[in-house]
């Protein structure tokens, strides 16, 4: 895709073109420390080990609140033609998991699972991203290209709609807003309500919620004079699900590492990866398949220092040819978990992604 989005409700920047590339967040900081260039924008991968998707655009344009697409184009016609693991298949690993973590070796794995979905005419990058801003009330939308990321990504783009922001840094004020915990939406709007109210009381999803909190706190207090972590979550709804969030904010010391620093610093969080971070990550590298860029950041820094990075949840990635689309959804899987609730709060998540393409979950 032609230039990179992020849209978030209070802000948005958009750019166009390339001036340079970047496949290591190294690379990428040295070039804005240097003053080689004024932004980098894109997407960093779930596993830190694999290859960044990082431009520096030729243009940017800073807006206040969420993107406005001039229009909302209709989208070819496309279906879901394959799911790995299966449905089966990941009630199994969840299962797996679930005896896993009751020994006590692991906190929270995060399990997440994919459909590919094939579409009947390309579907491109923009328009994807016109609908999921559209049909999001909060505006969120990210969309990056990947090509940066090598040969095996070369005309592939990341577009995704997400409510959780990894960080956000201005001057010397970090903040970020981790989601963990999740429950269903109801058409109802009492059993809505309930629901909500439910996940806020729920001791499972309060502890599944802390393994985040406390993660951030461990990487960000070193490198802040204040941080204000509050004790409990707060709920926040999209579309699709409940979650529990807690809005963290902290005071940088002086010299501040950059946005981009701080989110190689921060991801990956348990809030997509797990706790202890290492054993997580072996876990996930040992059963699933690739993410790719899902659970990833995506988002931009400046030759300042600031900068904005989603989580990269909520997303699929689309082939050059915009035939093929791949959407992923997880969910933290803790000793008290159901895998039967898991599968479905992933089907959920997919959701966002599914409903755009007018694909029913
Ligand atoms: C991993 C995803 O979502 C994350 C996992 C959550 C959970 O386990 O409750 C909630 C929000 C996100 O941090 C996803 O949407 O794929």
């Amino acid at each position: 895709m032609d230039g990179f989005l992020l849209s978030r409700t209070d802000r948005t920047l958009r750019t166009s073109g390339s001036r340079d590339r970047y496949d290591t967040v190294d690379a990428a900081v040295d070039a804005l420390a240097a003053g080689r260039v004024p932004l980098v924008v894109g997407a960093l991968p779930f596993d830190p080990d694999d290859p960044a998707a990082l431009t520096a655009p030729e243009t940017a344009e800073h807006t206040v609140g969420p993107w406005t697409p001039d229009s909302v184009p209709a989208l070819p016609a496309a279906r879901i033609t394959e799911e790995v693991p299966t449905p089966a298949d990941h009630l199994v690993r969840v299962a797996a998991l679930v005896s896993r973590l009751r020994s006590g070796e692991l906190g929270k794995v995060v399990a997440a699972r994919s459909v590919l979905v094939e579409a009947e005419a390309p579907v491109r990058p923009w328009p994807l991203l016109a609908r999921l801003v559209a049909r999001d009330p909060g505006g969120n939308g990210f969309g990056v290209d990947l090509s940066p990321a090598g040969a095996d990504h070369t005309g592939r783009a990341l577009v995704g709609s997400s409510p959780e922001l990894l960080l956000e840094r201005t001057g010397r004020e970090v903040r970020c807003f981790p989601l963990a915990g999740t429950a269903p939406r109801h058409r109802d709007a009492a059993a809505d309500r309930a629901e909500g109210e439910h996940l806020l009381a729920s001791a499972k999803n309060l502890a599944e919620h802390a393994f985040v909190t406390d993660r951030i706190r461990e990487v960000l207090d070193p490198l802040c004079e204040t941080l204000t972590v509050p004790d409990r979550p707060q709920l926040i709804g999209t579309p699709q699900v409940w979650h529990l969030a807690t809005p963290v904010h902290g005071l940088l010391r002086d010299p501040a590492p950059t946005a981009l620093e701080l989110a190689r610093a921060l991801h990956p969080t348990p809030a997509v990866c797990g706790t202890p971070l290492q054993g997580a990550l072996d876990a996930i590298r040992a059963t699933e398949e690739p993410r790719g860029f899902y659970g990833g950041a995506a988002g931009w820094c400046d030759a300042d220092g600031d900068g904005v990075w989603a989580v990269a949840i909520r997303c699929a990635e689309i082939s050059a040819d915009g035939l093929r689309l791949r959407a992923w959804a997880g969910g933290g899987i803790v000793a008290g978990s159901d895998p039967e609730a898991e599968l479905a709060e992933t089907t959920a998540k997919l959701g966002t992604l599914l409903g755009a393409l007018d694909i029913a979950g």
